[in-house]
């Protein structure tokens, strides 16, 4: 139900919202369409962390399992009014409404025999820091459950109808290490996914859980899988990983590798600095990945605290004229000596020549914006008479080709784990992330309504604009 839907003025208006939205964040469950019994778990850690009760004793049964009534509140923060910062109200009195959401882990009661699953695992899109870590964790866990028959398919959804790409038998043995080393071991690609073609393949494989590591593009994919699965009354789970570097998934506080993209965005901005600083007049000009969100301009930006104009495509901002980007560069030379900025890949695509081209996967292909403002500043500062030494820097697959940092590492290993117990406890069609610093599940439509994209009237947007200094470009 959209906001617009409701009625405010209806006493129930509350109600209504809160029924909507628990049917919409149930989880779809294999039961919904097929009779499965469930059994008990085989997943136990208690022989390694037996508990001691208050009085002393040891306790007889284990209580790390998550009860499928536990819940996660969604939004956290009551709004005092829409104007408050990055206010997401729903009401325009801004009403606390409480929006609860599935808490991941793993269930008393599964859904499969382990000895006789036959688990995929599956990496589609670009790459990211932490696929291999991730992959590493759901093979450890399915074999902690007892699954015996773990497979990798080459290539993203093409290794299902590529006959060259063959299987990759997967263990704990065959995964050790690979999280050591950046990119995917299973190899990535974009395109190609027909859906029928693919539930053909996951037939004839006998996959009972696909394990599916991807972005907006591949949710949807694996959205479609899930839905021809249920056609075809099959027995099987399709559960995601959100893999984006751009962490530009809905609902969730970050995804993983993000924070290793920034970390590493920091030695290009770093070295823009260092150049912009020594030349005479120098501006360093830095573009980051991004295609439609600027969250790793904006946090790269922010954590170096050495960029003056931080440019982003969900703010506009204007080139020329006394309110413009290339004016306020004037200002920075003359006052300074240097500057230096750093723009994201999908800013200012309203100053260059459409191709309209797109890539295999239908994204667009974006005309080089770094390229664009490079030449712009050069023009601007022959023109005005001024001595400039324009520097840039485009690190775009330096950010992805590495390996997770420390924190990502973490993140990859929780939701790896989450996703195998998601698909033991019978999920199908749900994706797991971290929502408040709580881990959950959540259906696959929900976190990809639309791209998430920086608010512009948020407290991070407006820290970044407060660590620049950057007026207003428009
Ligand atoms: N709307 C869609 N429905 C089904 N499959 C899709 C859809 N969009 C993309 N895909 C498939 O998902 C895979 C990854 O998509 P892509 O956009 O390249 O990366 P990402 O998942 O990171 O957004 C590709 O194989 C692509 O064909
Ligand atoms: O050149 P490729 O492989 O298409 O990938 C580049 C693109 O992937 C992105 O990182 C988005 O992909 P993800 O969000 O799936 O990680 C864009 O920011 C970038 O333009
Ligand atoms: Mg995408």
């Amino acid at each position: 139900m959209d906001r617009s839907q409701l009625d405010f003025s209806n006493p129930n208006w509350k109600k209504q919202f809160q029924e909507d939205f628990d049917k919409r964040f149930s989880l779809p469950h294999l039961r919904d369409v097929i009779d499965v019994e469930p059994r008990p778990t085989t997943f136990s850690l208690k022989s390694r962390t037996p508990l001691e009760n208050v009085n002393g004793s040891m306790q007889e049964s284990w209580n790390g399992y998550v009860n499928d009534d536990d819940r996660a509140l969604l939004k956290v923060i009551k709004f005092a009014s829409p104007t408050s910062a990055g206010a997401d109200c729903i009401d325009p009195d801004c009403s606390w409404v409480e929006q609860w959401v599935h808490r991941a882990g793993p269930r008393k009661q599964i859904y499969f025999e382990p000895q006789y699953v036959k688990a995929g695992i599956v990496t589609c899109g670009g790459l990211c820091p932490g696929l291999n870590d991730v992959i590493r964790q759901i093979v450890l866990t399915l074999e902690k459950y007892g699954v015996k028959n773990i497979v990798g398919i080459q290539h993203g959804f093409r290794g299902f109808f590529e006959d060259h790409l063959s299987e990759v038998p997967l263990s704990r043995h065959v995964v050790q290490n690979i999280n050591l080393a950046g990119g995917s071991f299973l190899g990535v690609s974009r395109g190609g996914a027909s859906i029928s073609d693919i539930v053909d393949s996951i037939q004839a494989r006998r996959l009972d859980m696909l394990f599916v590591l991807g972005g907006n593009g591949t949710h949807a994919g694996a959205n479609a899988i899930h839905e021809e699965c249920r056609k075809r009354k099959l027995q099987v789970s399709i559960v995601c990983v959100p893999k984006t570097i751009d962490n530009d998934i809905l609902l969730m506080d970050k995804t993983f590798g993000f924070d290793t993209a920034v970390e590493a965005a920091q030695r290009a901005i770093n070295s823009a600095y260092i150049e912009a600083h020594s030349a005479f007049h120098g501006i360093g000009l830095v573009k980051l990945m991004g295609r439609s969100s600027g969250f790793i301009t904006m946090h790269a930006s922010l954590s170096s605290g050495q960029v003056d104009i931080c440019l982003i495509p969900e703010v506009p901002f204007t080139l020329d004229g006394p309110n413009g980007v290339l004016r306020h560069l004037e200002h920075l030379i003359e006052t300074k000596g240097f500057a230096l900025v750093c723009v994201a890949e999908g800013a200012g695509q309203e100053y260059l020549q459409k191709s309209n081209a797109t890539d295999a996967s239908g994204n667009m292909v974006l005309s080089d914006i770094g390229v664009h403002l490079q030449q712009k500043i050069k023009f601007h500062f022959k023109d005005i008479g001024v001595h400039s030494d324009v520097k840039y820097i485009d690190p775009t697959y330096m950010l992805r080709a590495v390996r997770a940092n420390a924190s990502d590492a973490i993140l990859c290993t929780v939701l790896g784990q989450n996703a195998v117990h998601g698909a033991f406890a019978g999920f199908s069609g749900i994706t797991t992330g971290v929502c408040n610093t709580h881990n959950v599940y959540l259906p696959i439509p929900e976190v990809i309504k639309t791209t998430r994209f920086v608010d512009p009237n948020s407290r991070m947007w407006h820290r970044c604009l407060t660590s620049t200094g950057q007026p207003d470009f428009h």
